[in-house]
């Protein structure tokens, strides 16, 4: 018996979220799940997995565009594999700010084409060296919290919940 065919497809536009992604890669690895893991623009046929993890950070309260277009592109074949999203942002991570509901909404917007069997929202990183002018030019009016808020026990433990719900759909082996 083969197990399950996984791809972790992640956007990013910093890297938080491809650190995020392969956390979660070396989770499973350590749990006996092999995984191909991409970024969303790279991404090829993806009819021969069985299941699929997408991750995005949020950007003014959405996914980035490559994830939803990935949402929107191959949303025939994700109707029917296992899917979970997850998304990363610093909305959460101003002080006394643990709400992680404004990132799900990010996620909750993909529902008319996508509907992910589990989805969860992280605390990100901001540093506002390197930002595009764009992205600075937005950061310097919102002033976002500066530092990697990203808590790797939660991305862990989720990772850990992936592999028993991955292991409980058995239709996928
Ligand atoms: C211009 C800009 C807009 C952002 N908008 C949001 C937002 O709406 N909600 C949020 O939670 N985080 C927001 N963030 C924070 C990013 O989501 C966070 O830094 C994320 O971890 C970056 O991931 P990446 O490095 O993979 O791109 C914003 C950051 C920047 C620079």
């Amino acid at each position: 018996m083969t197990g399950p065919r996984v791809l972790i497809a992640y956007a990013t536009k910093y890297g938080t979220t491809k650190e995020i992604a392969e956390e979660i890669q070396d989770v499973l690895a350590e749990n006996g799940i092999e995984s191909d893991l991409t970024n969303v623009m790279e991404t090829g046929i993806i009819d021969s997995y069985d299941a699929v993890i997408l991750g995005s950070p949020v950007y003014m309260g959405k996914m980035l565009v490559e994830a939803r277009e990935f949402c929107q592109h191959y949303r025939p074949y994700l109707k029917n594999i296992w899917l979970a999203i997850f998304v990363d942002g610093i909305s959460c991570c101003n002080p006394g700010e643990t709400n992680t509901s404004p990132l799900i909404a990010a996620i909750r917007d993909m529902h008319e084409y996508v509907r992910p069997v589990m989805e969860m929202g992280f605390s990100g990183a901001f540093s506002p060296v390197n930002l595009s002018e764009a992205d600075a030019q937005i950061a310097d009016m919102v002033h976002p919290p500066v530092g990697d808020f990203r808590d790797h026990e939660a991305i862990r433990i989720w990772a850990r919940e992936i592999v028993s719900a991955i292991s409980k759909h058995r239709e996928i082996y």
